[in-house]
């Protein structure tokens, strides 16, 4: 059958289903909610099955409004929403989420089909409200709440009858409808029975990430987790409640409602029950589950029935209260150390050794590629010591020219040169005295004057160029280095016993594109750059915080803050999307890169035609940027991480020709 005419046939259902509407009772259960939405497309919504709709794909403006008001909650969900595409883009799948009004907020899906899905409407803005596109597995799904399959020809409108779609919903922790969240195929020659495994594959991450949620939500409260198997409870707890400090409930996630619907009186409200007197126990039971337990589960009644729960607490995201005899401004200043990372095992690691080392003279080693943040570690270290009223002295030995790296360091007296001060000079080393030396780039060092540092560290003093007494110094040393030192050591151009000297303790910063807390490293510097530099609120749209994420940064955080300053620089409004990103968020050596591809082209699939059209708009995002710094070059250049003479070089090559030089 072509397709024109398996429309006119599936109209021709639709038409008779409306005369015979009794025939709903022959529907199995899914049918049955087919055929409550068909009816709800013919009597409510006034829906002409003989007149097919077109897609609707939402304004830009109105795309943000939808995905604004889901933000929080679409960063909680971009891990099962890529996790999940992953799983089914092999299967011929897109994937949709959409927020409790039918409006698609985020979308991942082939490109190659890019034409052929915003046709059918798999699209980011589409809007798959019941009320609109009829019988389809979002809309259906927010009207009845429940997940289901919207196979070929379940569909209303003649135009979908190709699609196979599966929906399930989302809710929030107060049991109202939050998101849906979708999969589909374009053409589906599968039976609807093959459907089953998408439809159980959708619910469980659909439950995933409303549980992600809640308990992103609840991180400041006390949640129980619970469910029917004990060896199952701590991977896969599917009931959770979020209670106050007296054990009432204050949340409860889908499973929980469910549980709590079978066992509160008809008519209460779900949530008017303590979780004790559910469970039959007293509230400090529940409290003391860690401590009385082995496995950290503790079995309980459901009240009035004979079943078991087995239950765990998660505790509050709350900071441990510290010892009472750290004082508060130590206290503090701890803080500067924990704000460099939210939870990343290498950076824990680091930062407990630095707290547990910042008062000890004990000198420090930091590793680490260019840009991993080892300057702005050590300040921390300084800032969080004893000695942070005293000076931070930062040297790069790579940057010093050979020839006064020397008298930089170790200083001069009066007469020692020709050329030099009358009063001779007092070097980096004793300018730090009382505070930290930080010494960046130490496998820059010539081999003679690691000599003399060495004799520094070892006899805490210094001997000024030009003789005379030494003089003593008091300086704890940190020095970073992004080499591979052991290297240097082998080859002879480090010395060993400096290397032990300096090596008290070594930290070794991960690469941004390692962390685990990439998520919190990105927003944090946003809000610097935002807030502090530029004095405006801006924020990250989902699909740019997920071409962010996705990308591998080789510069790190350094090149990370250029792309957010430059990002900020160049939107307009009060948010950054994948376009005012810097191209190589997405491009590597010329191609779109593996994950970033799929991220970034899939969750706004304009991304590929930017990439094709990357010189216009590289000359597009230059002369925004111009714009910005009203044409100053050297901020141009600062924001775009590029020498002034690049820029030049670039506004020669894309013509571009200052106001002022017209
Ligand atoms: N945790 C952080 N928060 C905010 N900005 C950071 C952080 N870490 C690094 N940066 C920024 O990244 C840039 C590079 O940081 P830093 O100079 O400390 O790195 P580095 O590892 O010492 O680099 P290099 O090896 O090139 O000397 C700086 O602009 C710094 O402000």
């Amino acid at each position: 059958m072509n397709s024109a005419s398996a429309q006119r046939r599936h109209i021709d259902t639709i038409l008779n289903f409306g005369d015979q509407s009794l025939a709903i009772k022959r529907y199995s259960p899914t049918h049955e909610l087919i055929g409550r939405s068909w009816q709800r497309c013919l009597n409510e919504y006034g829906l002409d099955p003989s007149q097919p709709r077109p897609a609707r794909i939402v304004t830009q403006q109105t795309l943000r409004e939808h995905q604004d008001s889901v933000d929080e909650f679409l960063n909680v969900a971009r891990a099962g929403v890529e996790q999940l595409y992953t799983q089914v883009a092999s299967l011929g799948y897109v994937l949709l989420l959409s927020d409790y009004r039918g409006i698609t907020v985020q979308f991942l899906g082939d490109k190659r089909h890019d034409e052929r899905l915003h046709k059918a409407g798999l699209y980011l803005g589409a809007d798959w409200s019941e009320q609109y596109a009829g019988t389809c597995a979002v809309g259906t799904c927010i009207q009845e709440q429940k997940a289901l399959t919207c196979h070929r020809v379940d569909h209303f409108d003649s135009s979908h009858i190709s699609l196979t779609c599966t929906a399930a919903p989302i809710k929030d922790p107060s049991g109202q409808l939050l998101a849906v969240l979708d999969i589909s195929a374009l053409d589906s020659s599968r039976t609807p029975e093959s459907q089953n495994f998408a439809l159980h594959l959708t619910q469980l991450y659909a439950r995933l990430i409303e549980d992600a949620y809640f308990l992103r939500r609840y991180r400041k409260k006390v949640v129980f987790k619970c469910d029917y198997s004990r060896e199952l409870v701590q991977v896969n707890g599917q009931l959770l409640f979020a209670l106050d400090e007296n054990g009432d409930v204050l949340a409860a996630n889908s499973a929980a409602r469910a549980m709590l619907s079978e066992v509160v009186i008809p008519g209460a409200s779900l949530l008017s029950v303590s979780l004790p007197q559910l469970l039959e126990c007293e509230w400090r039971d529940i409290l003391s589950i860690a401590i009385e337990s082995n496995d950290g589960v503790r079995a309980f009644r459901v009240s009035g029935t004979a079943r078991t729960l087995f239950g765990t607490l998660i505790e509050p995201a709350v900071s441990v209260p510290r010892q009472s005899f750290i004082d508060n401004a130590q206290e503090e200043s701890v803080e500067l150390l924990d704000q460099l990372s939210a939870d990343d095992p290498a950076m824990r690691r680091n930062l407990s050794l630095a707290k547990r080392l910042r008062n000890r003279d004990v000198s420090l080693l930091i590793l680490g590629e260019t840009g991993t943040g080892k300057e702005v570690l050590s300040q921390a270290i300084h800032m969080s010591s004893v000695r942070a009223g005293m000076p931070f002295v930062a040297v790069n030995c790579a940057s010093i020219p050979e020839s006064l790296i020397e008298s930089e360091l170790f200083g001069y007296l009066p007469g020692t040169f020709t050329g030099g001060r009358a009063k001779g000079a007092k070097g980096l080393i004793q300018q730090a005295d009382g505070g930290t030396l930080f010494l960046d780039e130490i496998g820059d060092m010539p081999l003679h004057l690691q000599t003399r540092l060495l004799r520094v560290l070892a006899e805490n003093q210094v001997q000024p160029l030009g003789g005379g007494q030494p003089i003593p110094v008091n300086v704890r040393v940190i020095a970073a280095t992004h080499c591979d030192i052991h290297k240097l050591i082998e080859t002879g151009c480090f010395r060993a016993d400096l290397y032990y000297r300096l090596n008290g303790a070594t930290l070794k910063l991960p690469a941004l594109r390692e962390r685990a807390d990439k998520q919190y490293v990105i927003q944090t510097l946003l809000k610097r750059i935002t807030l502090v530099d530029s004095g405006r609120m801006v924020r990250l749209r989902a699909d740019a915080m997920s071409a962010l994420l996705a990308y591998s940064w080789p510069g790190n955080i350094r090149q990370l803050s250029n792309a957010l300053a430059f990002a900020e620089a160049t939107c307009d409004g009060a948010e950054i999307t994948v376009y005012n990103l810097p191209e190589e968020c997405f491009i590597h050596s010329g191609k779109v890169t593996g994950l970033a591809a799929l991220s970034a082209s899939a969750v706004n699939p304009l991304i590929v035609d930017r990439v094709s059209n990357a010189g216009d708009d590289k000359k597009q995002m230059l002369m925004d940027i111009l714009r910005h710094t009203h044409w100053n070059i050297s901020a141009t250049a600062k924001q775009l991480g590029v020498s002034r003479p690049t820029i030049y070089r670039r506004m020669q090559k894309y013509k571009i020709v200052a106001p002022n030089d017209r």
